[in-house]
């Protein structure tokens, strides 16, 4: 069973669509990217699916609601956007607050300030901090119930690139305890490292899911890279397989809709010498921009491609 079950999650503001019939799963061991153009819908689908929002649909964790969840930050932490901390109450007396609320052991105040590395400034007030060390107090309250399930959103909005680099070995570490981890960000080439699955949204709706090599290897970019001094013959027989043929640089061909064995087998079957048999992967940056190509809400006339 998926741990997280977003069913139809819809919302609109003032009549204006925000998130529409999206449904979508999150497994447990694996981080789940949650990606999509700026004003897409993530965090408003982040707000849904814990009951944050008035909207449609539905989302259950381990089969339940969040409402209905007994213990709720035992079974789900969440980061979202906005600050939920009292910029003058100090960073650990928050969470030991938050602890009490929830009957989480006060011992595991300082265990969780030592998992995020915020020991240090335990009793400094989060007014003080930079926006990094705010992101680092948000994950220790999410992780105060050590729950099973994280909804985080940009938690590496603000981190340095030590930070970032933490953040993914640590979100990583979670996921491979059998936790599930759903997060958003906007660091395509930090999602590509860390994430195992994607979400992907524009406009609200769902553009894909599934694994990222799968997200990665449908993209255009993608592509077999053939070289060989019979091209004609070899791009008529790859075209009669049904795949896409197109001249690349240096006289080679690019092919797409078939696989690097196929293409290699069908060249030795065809008596075709070849120079260069390799792969192009997209990068995860490609393929978003190729799948979310016009479900950007904001355009810029000025930059473009150079
Ligand atoms: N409180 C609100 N009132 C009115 N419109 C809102 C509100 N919150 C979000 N929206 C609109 O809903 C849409 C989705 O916004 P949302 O913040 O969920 O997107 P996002 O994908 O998280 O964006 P970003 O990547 O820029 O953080 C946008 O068009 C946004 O302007």
């Amino acid at each position: 069973m998926a741990t997280i079950a977003a069913q139809g999650l819809g919302k609109s503001y003032g009549g204006k669509p925000a998130v529409t019939d999206l449904s979508f799963d999150v497994q447990p061991g694996s981080v789940t990217g949650f990606l999509g153009p700026n004003g897409a819908g993530k965090s408003t689908t982040m707000r849904l699916m814990l009951g944050l929002d008035n909207g449609v649909g539905r989302t259950t964790f381990d089969g339940r609601p969040f409402v209905e969840l007994a213990h709720p930050m035992r079974h789900v932490g969440a980061l979202l956007e906005a600050k939920p901390f009292h910029p003058t109450r100090k960073a650990r007396n928050h969470l030991l607050m938050l602890a009490a609320a929830n009957a989480i052991p006060r011992a595991r105040v300082d265990e969780v300030l030592a998992l995020v590395g915020l020991t240090e400034v335990a009793k400094a007030k989060p007014k003080s901090f930079s926006m990094g060390m705010g992101q680092r107090l948000g994950l220790a309250a999410a992780l105060l119930g050590d729950p099973h399930t994280l909804i985080l959103d940009e938690p590496a909005n603000g981190l340095d690139p030590q930070g970032i680099q933490w953040m993914r070995v640590f979100l990583k570490s979670l996921a491979a305890e059998g936790r599930s981890i759903f997060v958003s960000s906007h660091l395509l080439s930090e999602m590509a490292l860390m994430a195992d699955h994607l979400v992907v949204i524009g406009r609200g709706r769902l553009i894909a899911t599934g694994p990222v090599a799968e997200f990665v290897n449908s993209a255009q970019a993608s592509a077999v890279v053939v070289r060989t001094p019979d091209a004609s013959a070899l791009a008529a027989a790859l075209q009669s397989r049904g795949a896409q043929v197109e001249p690349g640089d240096d006289g080679t061909l690019v092919v797409r809709g078939l696989t690097v064995d196929a293409v290699g087998d069908l060249a030795f079957d065809e008596g075709v010498r070849l120079h260069e048999l390799s792969t192009r992967v997209a990068t995860l940056e490609e393929a978003f921009l190729e799948r979310t190509a016009g479900s950007e809400e904001f355009q810029a006339t000025g930059g473009g491609a150079a």
